[in-house]
């Protein structure tokens, strides 16, 4: 073994300036270009918020109502997304469905490979406004129900819980929807935003990088662990189960979904906010038996492990309450992480440098083939 310092998972590593959010697990905060996530969680929409973090400050009200009508021309599902969607089993993950719909969004824009910063905006804004109707489509036919067209007079979360659901839901759920978007939104260089940097600074396109962006997303050791949060308390049933189920989780060294960061140490910057949110629904949902089991997962950690929830712990069980189906859950992420990892594209490429780390070898020594006579 050489003495060369390997940093395992880049832990630790700064690799770029960026200038699109701050993550500070000192004081446990999240800026998104400056503002406090929780400051925007409770006074802007999510629109704006996209807005925010592709053109680095809030729009006037003239250039949101431009951006409203550009993001609410561009609703509908393409033709041929819908046919492909319908090719696919019902087996297949909703990741997968959705990867295999951005990868059709893509060879569909003639301009795929047109780098320039409006192409790539006009991109991004397509796929904000596209996503939603492939998870809602989704979600409909694993259900045996009809696809509902888009409106164009809802705000964004409004009408992408209509076309899911048939209806617009209370203003209750659709704050505590709205919420977790703009809570999703970005978070530097997490492991899916990385890899669609990587895939950006080969001078890849903007839709392979977002596909590759997905595939990392789906793992649940990051956003797949808001599905895996409600597979856990599904496994728990009751309140009264968390201890002993903890004890034997932990004694089978499995790790607990929702729980750690690699980032915050102490605590997730958008778990208050969030799990506020999912309060207001529990309330509208009388839902206090799935509030009685989170609270009680979280005090049996908290008696056993120095590892608090981070955002898909309160997320999971807020979907589950506004009616998604629990595979729905990380494609609900990428509706929102869209916007992140398009803003962290555009900042790849308005300063490029080839992503390629080094690696210490530790294979066999160098070895030879015998001498063949042929
Ligand atoms: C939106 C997001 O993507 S947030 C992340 C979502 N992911 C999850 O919720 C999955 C569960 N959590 C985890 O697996 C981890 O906490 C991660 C992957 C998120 C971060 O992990 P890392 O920073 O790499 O820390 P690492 O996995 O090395 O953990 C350090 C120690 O804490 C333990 N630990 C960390 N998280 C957990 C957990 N959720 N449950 C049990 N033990 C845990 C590890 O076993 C390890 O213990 P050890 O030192 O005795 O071996
Ligand atoms: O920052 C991370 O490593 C994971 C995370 O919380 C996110 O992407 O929102």
């Amino acid at each position: 073994m050489s003495d060369t310092e390997i940093h395992k998972g880049l832990a630790g590593v700064v690799v770029d300036y960026t200038a699109v959010s701050k993550v500070n697990p000192e004081t446990n905060s999240l800026l998104y270009r400056g503002y406090p996530v929780q400051e925007l969680a409770a006074n802007c929409t999510f629109e704006e918020v996209a807005y925010l973090l592709w053109h680095g400050d809030l729009p006037d009200a003239a250039q949101l109502a431009a951006f409203h009508e550009l993001e609410r021309s561009q609703r509908g599902l393409d033709a041929n997304v819908r046919r492909a969607i319908d090719d696919l089993p019902l087996a297949a993950h909703p990741m997968d469905v959705l990867r295999t719909a951005v990868s059709i969004i893509g060879a569909n824009d003639p301009d795929a490979s047109v780098a320039t910063p409006e192409s790539n905006l006009s991109k991004s804004i397509r796929l904000l406004a596209k996503i939603p109707a492939i998870v809602a489509y989704d979600q409909r036919r694993r259900r045996g129900q009809d696809l509902v067209a888009p409106r164009d007079d809802l705000g964004y979360s409004a009408n992408f819980l209509n076309m899911t659901f048939g209806e617009v839901p209370s203003d209750v759920v659709v704050k505590a929807f709205d919420v977790s978007m703009i809570l999703y939104a970005e978070h530097s260089f997490n492991a899916s935003t990385f890899t669609a940097r990587v895939v950006t600074s080969t001078l890849s396109d903007l839709y392979s990088a977002v596909v590759a962006g997905i595939g990392a997303l789906k793992g649940p050791l990051h956003g797949g662990a808001n599905e895996a949060v409600m597979h856990v308390f599904d496994e728990i049933g009751t309140a009264d189960a968390a201890d002993a189920w903890l004890d034997e989780a932990l004694t089978e060294k499995r790790k607990i979904m929702g729980f750690g960061h690699r980032v915050y140490k102490n605590g997730d910057s958008r778990v208050p906010t969030m799990k506020a949110a999912l309060d207001t629904l529990v309330e509208e949902f009388d839902a206090q038996d799935l509030l009685a089991l989170y609270d009680a997962l979280e005090t049996a950690m908290e008696a056993r492990k120095p590892i608090k929830p981070n955002l898909d712990y309160p997320s999971g069980p807020a979907y589950r309450l506004i009616g998604y189906d629990t595979e729905m859950f990380t494609p609900l992420f990428v509706a929102s992480r869209v916007t992140g990892w398009t803003a962290h594209i555009m900042e790849q490429l308005a300063s490029n440098s080839l992503i390629r780390p080094l690696s210490e070898y530790d294979g066999p020594a160098e070895r030879h083939l015998p001498v063949r006579s042929l």
